[in-house]
């Protein structure tokens, strides 16, 4: 994965504003610019809340049997109808969840060129950026986002803080030592998923530990500031997480939608609740039985939104490949073998992240495969 930040300080402050997503000067303008307008279709209402099912995690987490299996139901039924659920009891401390937010307000509140300071570079996921327009040039999202790396290492080299230190130095320290700690829960708390999710599948509950306990997963700080016109703008277009598995927490004002039983429905926001789904390298390796659901994040025209995003990445060089035993039983194996560092690949350099990304990039694998025979 490229690790590289781009470096702007050649730029003085007006350029900056000029070329980068500045919201303070975009939301005193009467309406959004055309590169922030989405498709009709891309922004209609949600009309309804979206029951995701409420999975209690404590019992499982203790190792009662019982409770086991009353999770494994919910997220097995889940997973094959739309691929979203919410964890309780999930063990992560709501201080920390708290903190994590107070850090990333102090990241987004800096001025646009520290900001900018630390953009990402092309191909790279890693750093800031305001509205990815350096990347696209219409349906823009209508965000920031600060994205860093995250894997398990020794504890001498704790990989978000030394993130933190190396880009934003010493005023950042404890954001560091706070997003470490918060990612380390993180990804505990995805790893356990995993054992439900394999117990639901009927494979071993260890299945998939080797393929992620060594992956580098993606963790990002979503801001979405509030926006004049949030009828035709979007925080986040419609997408299916191309990752494995996402954990989101989102703050109390809403706007996260699930596009499920053919409309999309609001996800109310639940303070203790951490919002689960399936990604589309999760749908491979279950064959197709679980589902990577349409989703989008909207926005406001009265309040800022934000939003901690945790993405659940394989090793990036493994094969993604669905169990011998499920694919026995279904027949037919679904999905060519890939890697998360081809999809990652894609995803960066060729194809915007949307409902089809998974069709699509099965799609450009093979003929790139035929071209190289
Ligand atoms: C690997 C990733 C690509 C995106 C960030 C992570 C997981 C989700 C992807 C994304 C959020 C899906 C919607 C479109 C996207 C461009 C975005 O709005 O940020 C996607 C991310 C990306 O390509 O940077
Ligand atoms: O902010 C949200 O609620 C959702 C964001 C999202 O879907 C993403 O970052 O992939
Ligand atoms: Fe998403």
């Amino acid at each position: 994965m490229n690790s590289g930040f781009c470096m702007v300080s050649s730029l003085n402050h007006q350029e900056v504003q000029s070329r980068f997503f500045d919201p303070s000067w975009l939301q005193m303008q009467p309406h959004v610019p055309m590169s922030f307008v989405w498709p009709k279709e891309c922004v209609v209402d949600a009309n309804e809340e979206f029951q995701a099912p409420m999975v209690d995690l404590g019992g499982f987490l203790r190792g009662d049997e019982e409770a086991t299996h009353v999770a494994v139901k919910l997220i097995r039924k889940a997973c094959s109808t739309h691929g979203f659920f919410q964890v309780i009891n999930h063990g992560v401390d709501p201080l920390l969840i708290a903190e994590a937010y107070e850090q990333m307000d102090a990241f987004f509140k800096l001025p646009i060129d520290r900001k900018v300071s630390i953009h990402k570079t092309p191909g790279s996921v890693w750093g800031y950026s305001g509205a990815h327009a350096d990347r696209f040039s219409s349906k823009l999202p209508w965000k920031e986002t600060l994205s860093f790396p995250f894997h398990d290492n020794n504890t001498l080299d704790p990989v978000v803080s030394t993130f933190f230190n190396s880009t934003l130095g010493q005023d950042f320290q404890q954001a560091g030592v706070v997003f470490q700690k918060y990612c380390e829960s993180m990804k505990r708390l995805g790893m356990k998923l995993l054992e439900l999710l394999a117990i639901s599948l009927g494979v071993d509950k260890l299945h998939y530990k080797e393929l992620f306990e060594d992956g580098c997963s993606v963790m990002r700080c979503n801001f979405y500031p509030s926006c004049q016109e949030p009828s035709v703008a979007l925080g986040t277009g419609p997408h299916c997480d191309p990752t494995s598995l996402t954990i989101l927490h989102q703050d109390q004002v809403g706007g996260l939608d699930v596009f499920a039983d053919n409309t999309w429905q609001t996800v109310p926001p639940r303070a203790r609740a951490l919002v689960v789904n399936i990604g589309d390298t999760f749908t491979a390796l279950s064959n197709g039985r679980y589902k990577s659901c349409l989703h989008r994040a909207v926005v406001n025209k009265y309040k800022e939104r934000r939003s901690l995003a945790f993405f659940l990445c394989p090793k990036e060089d493994k094969v993604v490949r669905a169990p011998e035993d499920i694919v026995r039983r279904d027949g037919t194996k679904q999905y060519p073998d890939f890697t998360w560092s081809n999809l990652l690949e894609f995803t960066q350099n060729y194809y915007r992240a949307d409902e089809a990304t998974l069709h699509n990039f099965t799609k450009w694998l093979l003929s790139s495969k035929q071209q190289t025979l």
